[in-house]
């Protein structure tokens, strides 16, 4: 798939690592429900540490994107869900780490609270 990153100067810069827009052309997107630090084995939360749930989460992510036949480029769009927003800095230092560039689009969220007393929760979608 080949995407196409959108920049305007007209809207404010990324604050994080991601795009304005991506355009993608017209072909099978595949919506993922969101991630949350669960380890597949046990269906426990990997970690109390947020660094470690936000990895996990990713790698979740990217187990069911690979199960869907693509692979990380694909993602055009995420949405990040934090309960503490003074997390927002380190977690996109670890979504740089593993997210490639160009960068999807994304949202991020501060919530209340997450299933299974989770600190983080990713979701993406793909153009595959
Ligand atoms: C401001 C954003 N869109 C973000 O951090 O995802």
């Amino acid at each position: 798939m080949s995407k196409a990153i959108i920049h305007t100067d007209a809207a404010p810069a990324a604050v994080g690592p991601y795009s304005q827009a991506v355009s993608a052309p017209a072909g099978k997107l595949v919506f993922l429900s969101g991630q949350i630090g669960l380890e597949p084995g046990t269906g426990e939360l990997v970690s109390e540490n947020f660094e470690g749930q936000v990895r996990q989460s990713f790698a979740n992510m990217q187990a069911v994107i690979e199960a869907a036949g693509g692979t990380l480029n694909d993602i055009v769009k995420l949405t990040l869900f934090l309960t503490d927003l003074s997390k927002f800095a380190s977690a996109n230092a670890i979504m740089a780490e593993i997210i490639p560039q160009p960068y999807p689009a994304r949202s991020t969220i501060g919530v209340a609270s997450l299933p299974k007393g989770a600190q983080f929760e990713v979701e993406a979608i793909l153009a595959l």
